[in-house]
């Protein structure tokens, strides 16, 4: 069952807090066994790589197969059905016009001293982008992670994807196609995460890691965040439902377990202002349990991590949530932006009842990577900045300098970089003369 909460109880504070410490991703084994794997890879490449797949995926490999060739990637895209490749297309487009109006412009400017300054982006050289495949496929992580990419002008895209038991979904290699991935390697999970960072015989390594994945992904991530840029932690999905009594418990039902089938550490709550629709809720949830392809998974999800909460108001309801700082929010009360607006930390909000979070997993056009784990206090999700970084830009003109660096020896002097201060006061006598 999962924890049912009351805002107005005397105990609430101590349940809630348990709710938010809960360690559905962060732990310590998890974390020593990607310690390892890293270790691993980094010591031996691509025998690691081959045996870590071979013990976690099922699949043995040689150094020659662990990339997926370009015959077999145009076999599978010739494999896909019309209906597919055009469901596809589609959500590649809207993906790709949302993610354009995130390209950054550039600036430069001359301020009164008659220094010019400014900044210049740039893409990353090169990106790995992991694609998750192991309790599901996701064509559409292919396209949210390299759409960006792209957008950015990333020259090289090495995707990572497992292959269990040496199964891949074809879309999945239509939409790096469609995408224009560059490199694909059948290869998931820690093992995966390290050789994009560290590189291997055979792969390259990247600049920048993004693209979500389990916990071992998540802790991999973490670990070799330094040796390469990372976006966020993508951990385990999660949903936050705000809804009053107007809505079909059914509806509501299935979009908790729209997330909770991705992964039994996937976290779904409920909030609500009125306790029997929380009850309904709850009914719905347990008979579409009954039918659901993938229950066991969402059952133990529900079961282990769900939650419904009731609120005297949504106001109360809109500071939860903003403790929680939940991966999606969907907002399901009859003025969705009014809540919004008190809405500060999540990774993407749905408004109203007619947008269900699973518009943004596949093609409404934000990207659907995006911080769990309470990570949207500080993080946000998957972008074209995330494939790029800023450069400063600065020239001084004599007269510039002759007004602003006598400031800059004076500083240098006061944190005893003598140096520092010199190379100001070498221009500065040359001007005076
Ligand atoms: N936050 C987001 O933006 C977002 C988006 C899509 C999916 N997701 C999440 O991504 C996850 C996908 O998980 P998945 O499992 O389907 O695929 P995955 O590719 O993330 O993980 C599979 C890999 O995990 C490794 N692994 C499994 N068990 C292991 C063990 N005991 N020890 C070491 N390594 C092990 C294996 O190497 C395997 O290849 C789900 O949690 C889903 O909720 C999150
Ligand atoms: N809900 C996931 C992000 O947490 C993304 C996804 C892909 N496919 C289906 N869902
Ligand atoms: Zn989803």
């Amino acid at each position: 069952m999962p924890v049912t909460l009351n805002a107005a109880a005397p105990d609430f504070e101590t349940a809630f807090a348990a709710l938010l410490g809960a360690k559905r991703e962060d732990s310590p084994d998890v974390d020593a066994a990607v310690a390892d794997i890293i270790a691993d890879v980094r010591a031996r490449g691509d025998a690691a790589v081959i045996a870590l797949t071979k013990k976690f995926d099922r699949v043995t490999l040689t150094p020659e197969t662990l990339r997926i060739s370009a015959a077999e990637i145009a076999a599978a895209a010739a494999d896909v059905s019309a209906e597919d490749r055009a469901a596809l297309e589609l959500a590649a487009t809207r993906i790709r016009a949302y993610h354009e109006r995130q390209l950054p412009e550039d600036a430069e400017w001359t301020d009164d001293t008659g220094a010019t300054l400014g900044w210049r982006w740039t893409p990353v050289s090169a990106a790995g982008l992991y694609v998750p495949g192991g309790l599901a496929s996701y064509p559409s992580s292919v396209l949210m992670n390299a759409i960006p990419a792209k957008v950015a002008g990333v020259p090289r895209l090495a995707m990572v994807v497992p292959t269990p038991d040496g199964v891949l979904n074809p879309l999945v290699l239509l939409a790096a196609q469609i995408a224009g991935v560059d490199e694909i390697y059948r290869i998931g999970g820690a093992q995966a995460v390290a050789a994009l960072a560290y590189g291997t015989q055979t792969i390259a390594p990247v600049d920048k890691i993004t693209g979500p994945g389990n916990a071992f992904v998540a802790a991999a991530k973490r670990r070799v965040f330094g040796k390469v840029g990372i976006d966020m932690i993508a951990g385990p999905s999660e949903i936050l439902v705000i809804a009053d009594r107007d809505n079909d418990p059914d509806w509501i039902a299935l979009d908790l377990l729209s997330q909770a089938e991705h992964d039994q550490s996937a976290q779904s709550i409920l909030i609500t202002t009125d306790p029997a629709f929380g009850k309904a809720v709850s009914a719905a949830v347990d008979k579409r349990l009954e039918t659901l392809e993938r229950r066991e998974i969402a059952g133990a999800s529900w079961r282990d991590n769900g939650a419904i909460i009731t609120v005297p108001d949504l106001d109360v309801a809109a500071e939860l949530s903003n403790r929680i700082a939940p991966e999606h929010l969907e907002l399901c009360v009859a003025d969705p932006d009014a809540l919004s607006a008190k809405i500060t930390h999540a990774g993407a909000i749905f408004l109203g009842q007619w947008t269900p979070e699973a518009i943004g997993d596949y093609v409404g056009g934000p990207n659907h990577v995006l911080p769990t784990a309470r990570s949207a206090r500080f993080s946000s999700g998957l972008s074209v900045l995330d494939f790029m970084k800023r450069t400063t830009l600065a020239r001084m003109t004599p007269d510039a300098l002759r007004q602003i660096g006598p400031a800059a020896e004076r500083l240098a002097q006061s944190e005893s970089l003598e140096a520092h201060g010199l190379s100001v006061t070498a221009r500065l006598r040359k001007l005076n003369g």
